[in-house]
């Protein structure tokens, strides 16, 4: 049966993109940034306060879900939005990159990559259909294609053969998951390294395949930032005109600005997440660590520019306070802004595309962050 067209672009300002992306639960109004709910839970934060801050899609992940609790036990309960609570559309890596991140303990080989639990030692194998299938299990309404994300400094030879590999795996996903089988959609990952012809060499080859949406895997990860940057501007504007350009693992506030003049629309990072449990605030005025003692006795809202629950409510010298007591309030207050400000961030850009005003936004986001260019 022919698909209907997922993703239909709304506005445009140059290579930005002002889009809407439909799913089995919901659509997702592009650029977007995703939470990042790796076993089922975006750390500190409920499902209400996910809805309270305006995330649209969040982030699981199949490799973690599958050692704990279990893709076959997250089926059995419905699957994983009636598990956590989530009704929103929920997009899951495919696990490949943690298993290189987490893993020493890894062999990769043609059939698939075999590893060890970090949880228990206990050995498996991820196979291009095994991915799939724990995917279909968990009812994730994007699924990532199982991919070889080659660590940065790789050199070239290495990059070309992996990228061959990631597209021969993302071929038998694909085989076992074909356009029309289901609501879910799948999404080819873009490797290539920092080598602009091996980039569009592995873009070739999926665009062959065919997929729901396109990402460009491989990139921060330990890459120069102005290796990415030139990676982004030559790929991101190639990808598949009409279908969604996913930026996975992408990044500060003035990368995912720059993300989205070069075409991208969806973006996922651990940053607000993991940096609100470390202190690291964002707001309009840059980053603020909440720690220091020039706190202690500032009465003003963390950031003045933030119509979040943490900005209304309480003051800089109560939040200093709860991190400094190692209060558990600490990490939920603090999450709910770092995520309101990412995702206040791509709600801008989604009104600067429609106002072609998008220039302005990133000169504003490079002059709050200026330590962030590249
Ligand atoms: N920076 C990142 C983050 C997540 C990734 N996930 C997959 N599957 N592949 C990559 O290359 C990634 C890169
Ligand atoms: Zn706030």
């Amino acid at each position: 049966m022919e698909r209907q067209n997922i993703f239909t672009i709304l506005a445009r300002d140059g290579h930005a993109r002002r889009g809407r992306l439909s799913t089995a639960h919901g659509t997702v109004e592009t650029p977007v940034f995703m939470p990042v709910g790796t076993v089922g839970s975006v750390k500190a934060v409920c499902p209400a306060d996910l809805k309270d801050v305006g995330a649209q899609i969040i982030l699981g992940n199949t490799y973690h879900l599958y050692l704990r609790p279990g893709d076959e036990l997250v089926a059995r309960r419905g699957g994983l939005h009636r598990f956590m609570r989530w009704d929103g559309p929920i997009l899951t890596d495919s696990g490949g990159f943690q298993v290189f991140s987490l893993n020493e303990l890894r062999r990769l080989g043609e059939e698939g990559v075999e590893f060890r639990s970090h949880l228990d030692g206990s050995r498996h194998l991820f196979t291009p259909e095994k991915v799939v299938s724990i995917q279909r299990n968990l009812g994730s309404d994007v699924m990532m294609v199982l991919d070889e994300c080659p660590p940065g400094g790789s050199d070239r030879d290495y990059v070309a053969r992996s990228l061959g590999l990631t597209t021969r795996w993302a071929r038998r996903c694909r085989e076992a998951y074909p356009a029309g089988a289901g609501e879910q959609h799948l999404f080819g990952i873009v490797q290539g390294g920092i080598y602009e012809d091996l980039r569009e060499e592995s873009l070739a080859q999926l665009a062959g395949i065919g997929f729901e949406g396109y990402a460009l895997g491989g990139l921060s990860v330990g890459e120069k930032k102005a290796d990415m940057y030139r990676i982004l501007a030559h790929m991101g504007p190639r990808l598949p005109e009409n279908a969604p350009r996913y930026l996975m693992g992408v990044g500060t506030p003035l990368d995912i600005v720059t993300g989205i003049e070069n075409g991208i629309d969806m973006f996922d990072c651990v940053l607000p997440t993991r940096n609100a449990r470390n202190g690291t605030l964002y707001t309009s005025q840059g980053k603020v660590n909440i720690k220091r003692a020039e706190f202690r006795e500032d009465d003003s809202p963390l950031d003045p520019a933030c119509s979040c629950y943490t900005c209304r409510t309480f003051s800089r010298a109560y939040l200093r306070h709860l991190y400094v007591a190692k209060e558990i309030l600490s990490f939920r207050l603090n999450t709910i802004h770092n995520l309101r400000y990412f995702l206040d961030l791509t709600a801008r850009a989604r009104t600067a595309i429609e106002a072609g005003t998008m220039a302005a936004l990133k000169a504003e986001i490079a002059a709050a962050y200026p330590e962030d260019g590249a």
